[in-house]
Formats: structure tokens, C-alpha cells, sequence
């Protein structure tokens, strides 16, 4: 499976070194994309007789006029809407001559009942809002309510960052070449493009790899590899003590779950470390899960040295206040480096005082993961939060900053490490959308990370898996539910080893 997501800049460089080295001009290419959309556009519409295909000035206009010419070549009527024309010279402006059907002005576009629309105004190209005949030629197609079929992307979504520039087509299906691009995978550009079909084109593997691209889809494949496996005279704390710090009386069912998560995600003993007024309402409701009192910094390390904890879920249901960031920071400090997962309060708690906690994160030697939701995000780094960026960008950023694996939350989750590397997932559920679901995730993370596996790929399998749980489980779901769906799901990851 090709995971690399590769940005319109570095499609363009896939391009050009495709090129360089033979035998495909940039014709070839275009003609392949034409032939890949043609082809798609003959076999999702076989009932399609009339087809409108709208061109604009560039290459995703010079698709569009290979895509008219072969559809005519098959018999279907054509209708083609031109907005400018391409520059001279240009394998768009051959295209154009090589298409038998005379374009109309866009200007003169108006959908017809039952017509399928073929979207090759702007592609990889665009860069500014649309407006003018085009967003009227968008309009008039929603109005409408014909069927799309984008080329590359949806006219008016960015495929760097996923952004509506303007307005966009809302495509039934999008036919993009090679890779997937960001904007394909980010909201809301994903929800405009519909399903989304990636064609060869004759773009050779060693070419993408050539690029150096970072970003990747999250699938299994991508960490697969890394999943812990255990050799059979394996005991419980060989396989990963997690240690997750309980709030106070009236806020422990977060960290229970995120407790019970990590126990389910595989780690061999999960101890829930309880302030003493907690203690009782905390053994009322655990079981597999240990309990230990713990009411201080200097215990907490104590039990984590002595216990060899190797990761800690350190937030959930913690006070967003001062002494929960002090604490924190006393744990990375102390040098024993176990994996942290920080996140909800104690992430709005690092707010207060950001650059004393990047001071201590940046010198940490052990693995950290921070799990922000977009609130929590922009608490902690309200100036990345501001910036127009895509919210890959963000999160790459942020990573750097913090020395730190951020898993940004959302429908469309991204994971960065402060190397680089960025994942995004396309797996996400409203199903999630429920309390404690967050819990739950960074829980699966720790479970993960206390079983050896590095912080960027266990942040990457956590986000897919909990998505596959929930998605197994269906509607009606809670939080609770989430962390007995995951022996499911591992199974089939095993199954699939
Ligand atoms: N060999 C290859 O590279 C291959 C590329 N392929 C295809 O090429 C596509 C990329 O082509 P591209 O780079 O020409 O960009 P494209 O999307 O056609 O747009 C550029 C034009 O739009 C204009 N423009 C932009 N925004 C605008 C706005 N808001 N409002 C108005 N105008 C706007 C911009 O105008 P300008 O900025 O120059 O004034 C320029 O004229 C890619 O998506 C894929 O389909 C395939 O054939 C495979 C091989
Ligand atoms: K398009």
C-alpha cells in the first residue's frame, strides 16, 4: 500500500523528475490522468449519455479537454465549458487542440438534469479564492444537485491544506494521480471530495521516495511493524507497567477508562496512583486494575522507580491548575524517563506557563505524547492555533515546539513528531463524539508505548484502533464501551500480520 501523502509542491517535483528521466512528457502524463478520470467516469456512470466537463486555463483544464475528447471517442455527448484558455505551448493548449469538441465560455454553463459534471477548473494550481463565472458555474451545479466527478481535486479546495478557497464542488468521487494530497484526507476539503480514487499515472515508487515525503494516511501498514509481540515466557511487568494518576473524588471515571484502555491495548499491569480521598470511590469500581495511594510528586516517582512504570496517561480528570503542571514537571525532571502521555486538564494546566513546560519537555529523554483537542490546542499554543496554516502544519509545528509526538484530535486527526514525520488519519467517527472518548485514546497510547513501541507509531496504531473500535461497536456506543472492543480489533491486526 502507497502511504505517502505527498503536497501539491512535491507532486509537481514527482512530475518533473518523472519526466526528466523518461520516456513520459508531461503529454504522457496528461494523457494517462485524462485516460484515468475518462475510464472512471465510463465505469461509476454507465448510464450517463450527456456529460458536461468544465475546463479551466491550466493542466486540470488540459485533463479535462483529454477527458471530453475520449468520452466523445465512446459516444457519449459532450458539453464543454472553457474558463480562459490555455497559455500557448502548453500541454494543456495541446490538449485542447487534440479534443474535437469546440468549448463554450463558462459564462454560458448551466447544469442539466441528469448531465454528470466533470470538474477540471483548477487542480494542484489553485491558489486563490474562486470567484466570479466560476463560483456562479459551483453554484449553479449544487443548485442542481448533479453528480461531480472531480479531477484531482474539487475546484475550490486546497490541496495543500484542505481549505474551501471560496466556495468548492462537492464531488460525488475525485480521481487524483499517483498519491492522495492533504486537502483529500482535512476537513473540510475530505467531506467535497467524496470518495476519492488515487490512478496510476506512470509516477514510479523511487520517484515518490525520491521526494523524501513525510506525511503518510494512517493505516496499519504504516506501524505494523512496530506492534509489540511478546515471547511466550513473557510476565505481566515485562510487557509494560502503566501508571495513570487519578483526580480527586468527584473526577476519576476519566482516568478509569483510561486505565482499563491500556490494560485492553495490551499492557501486562495498569495502577491507578489515587490522591487518599479518592482512594475508596476508586476501589469501588476497579478490578484487574491496581490501586495505589499516591499524593505527592516524590511518591509518584518513588512507585514509578520501584514498579519499572514505563509509560504514564497523565490528565484525565486532573485539576487544569498550577500544582497539576508542577507535578509534571517534577516527573520529567527526575530522570527516570518512563513514556508520558499527557493530556486533557493537564494540558490547559501547561497553558499557564508554556515556555516552563517546553524548557523541561525539550531536555526530557524518555517518549512524550501530548493529545490536545483543538480547545486545548490553542490554549497551549494559541499562536500556531491563530495561523493560517493547514492544521498538518499546526501540528508539525507544535510537535517542534514541544519536543513531543502532538496527536491533534478531530474528525481528521493528525499525529506529528517533532522528526518531521506526520500521519493523518482518515478512519475518524462521530461515533466518538461522546465523553470519556478522549480517555480512551490516551490510554490505548500508553498501553502501546509501555510495550516498547515508539511514541510516533504508537500515537498512529492508538488513533486507527480506537476509531476501528468504535466503528465496530456502531451507534449507541459510550465510552465504556470502547475499551472492550479492542481485543477485537487487535485480532484482526494479528490476523493480518
Ligand atoms: N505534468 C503535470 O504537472 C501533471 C499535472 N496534472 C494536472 O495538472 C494540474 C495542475 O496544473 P496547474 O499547475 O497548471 O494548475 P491548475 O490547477 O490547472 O490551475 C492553474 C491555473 O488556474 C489559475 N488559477 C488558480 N487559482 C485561480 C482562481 N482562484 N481563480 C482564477 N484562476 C485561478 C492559474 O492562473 P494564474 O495564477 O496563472 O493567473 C492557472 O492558470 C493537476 O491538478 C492535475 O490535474 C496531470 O495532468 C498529471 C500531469
Ligand atoms: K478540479
Amino acid at each position: 500500500m502507497r502511504l505517502e501523502v505527498l503536497t501539491p509542491a512535491e507532486m509537481s517535483e514527482c512530475d518533473r523528475r518523472t519526466i526528466a528521466a523518461g520516456p513520459l512528457d508531461g503529454y504522457g502524463l496528461m494523457l494517462r490522468a485524462g485516460q484515468a478520470v475518462a475510464s472512471t467516469a465510463l465505469s461509476r456512470y454507465p448510464g450517463a449519455s450527456r456529460v458536461d466537463v468544465l475546463c479551466g486555463p491550466g493542466n486540470n483544464g488540459g485533463d479535462g479537454y483529454v477527458v471530453a475528447e475520449i468520452l466523445r471517442r465512446s459516444g457519449i455527448e459532450v458539453a464543454l465549458f472553457a474558463e480562459g484558455s490555455p497559455k500557448k505551448g502548453t500541454d494543456a493548449a495541446r490538449a485542447r487542440t487534440d479534443c474535437r469538441i469546440e468549448p463554450r465560455p463558462l459564462a454560458e454553463y448551466a447544469p442539466t438534469k441528469g448531465n454528470l459534471v466533470v470538474d477540471a477548473i483548477f487542480g494542484a494550481g489553485l491558489d486563490r479564492p474562486v470567484s466570479g463565472t466560476v463560483m456562479r458555474a459551483i453554484e449553479f451545479t449544487a443548485e442542481a444537485r448533479a453528480p461531480v466527478l472531480a479531477v484531482d481535486l474539487p475546484s475550490g479546495v486546497s490541496g495543500e491544506t484542505g481549505k474551501i478557497l471560496g466556495t468548492a464542488f462537492s464531488a460525488e468521487l475525485t480521481v487524483t494521480f499517483a498519491r492522495l494530497k492533504p486537502g483529500h484526507l482535512l476537513l473540510p476539503g475530505r467531506t467535497n471530495c467524496g470518495e476519492v480514487i488515487v490512478a496510476d499515472i506512470g509516477i514510479p515508487d523511487s520517484v515518490v521516495a525520491s521526494v523524501g515525503p513525510k506525511c503518510f494516511e494512517n493505516r496499519p501498514d504504516l506501524w505494523r511493524k512496530t506492534l509489540p509481540s511478546w515471547a511466550v515466557d513473557v510476565h505481566k511487568y515485562s510487557r509494560g507497567h502503566v501508571a495513570a494518576f487519578s483526580g480527586g473524588p468527584s473526577a476519576t471515571g476519566a482516568v478509569r477508562l483510561s486505565a482499563l484502555a491500556a490494560a485492553r491495548a495490551g499492557a501486562g499491569a495498569v495502577t491507578l496512583l489515587s490522591p487518599s480521598a479518592a482512594l475508596l470511590v476508586n476501589a469501588a469500581h476497579l478490578t484487574s486494575i491496581m490501586l495505589r495511594r499516591c499524593d505527592s510528586g516524590v511518591e509518584a516517582l518513588d512507585f514509578i522507580s520501584d514498579r519499572r512504570v514505563r509509560a504514564i496517561v497523565f490528565g484525565p480528570g486532573l485539576a487544569p491548575e498550577e500544582p497539576t503542571a508542577a507535578m509534571l514537571r517534577e516527573l520529567l525532571g527526575a530522570g527516570e524517563n518512563p513514556a508520558v502521555v499527557v493530556d486533557a486538564s493537564a494540558i490547559t494546566a501547561l497553558a499557564l506557563d508554556p515556555e516552563g513546560f517546553f524548557e523541561v519537555s525539550a531536555a526530557y529523554e524518555g517518549p512524550l505524547v501530548l493529545t490536545p483537542h483543538e480547545g486545548e490546542f490553542a490554549r497551549l499554543f494559541p499562536d500556531l492555533a491563530a495561523q493560517s496554516g493547514s492544521k498538518l502544519e499546526r501540528a508539525r509545528l507544535a510537535a517542534q515546539r514541544a519536543s513531543a509526538v502532538v496527536l491533534l484530535k478531530g474528525p481528521d486527526t493528525v499525529i506529528a513528531s517533532p522528526d518531521g514525520r506526520a500521519a493523518i488519519n482518515f478512519n475518524g467517527t462521530p461515533l466518538l463524539a461522546t465523553a470519556g472518548s478522549g480517555d480512551v485514546l490516551s490510554g490505548i497510547i500508553a498501553g502501546l508505548l509501555a510495550q516498547g513501541m515508539p511514541a510516533f507509531e504508537a500515537a498512529c496504531a492508538a488513533a486507527w484502533m480506537h476509531a476501528e473500535a468504535a466503528r465496530s461497536l456502531g451507534p449507541g456506543l459510550i465510552a465504556d464501551d470502547l475499551p472492550g472492543a479492542l481485543p477485537g480489533v487487535l485480532g484482526n491486526l494479528e490476523a493480518g500480520r
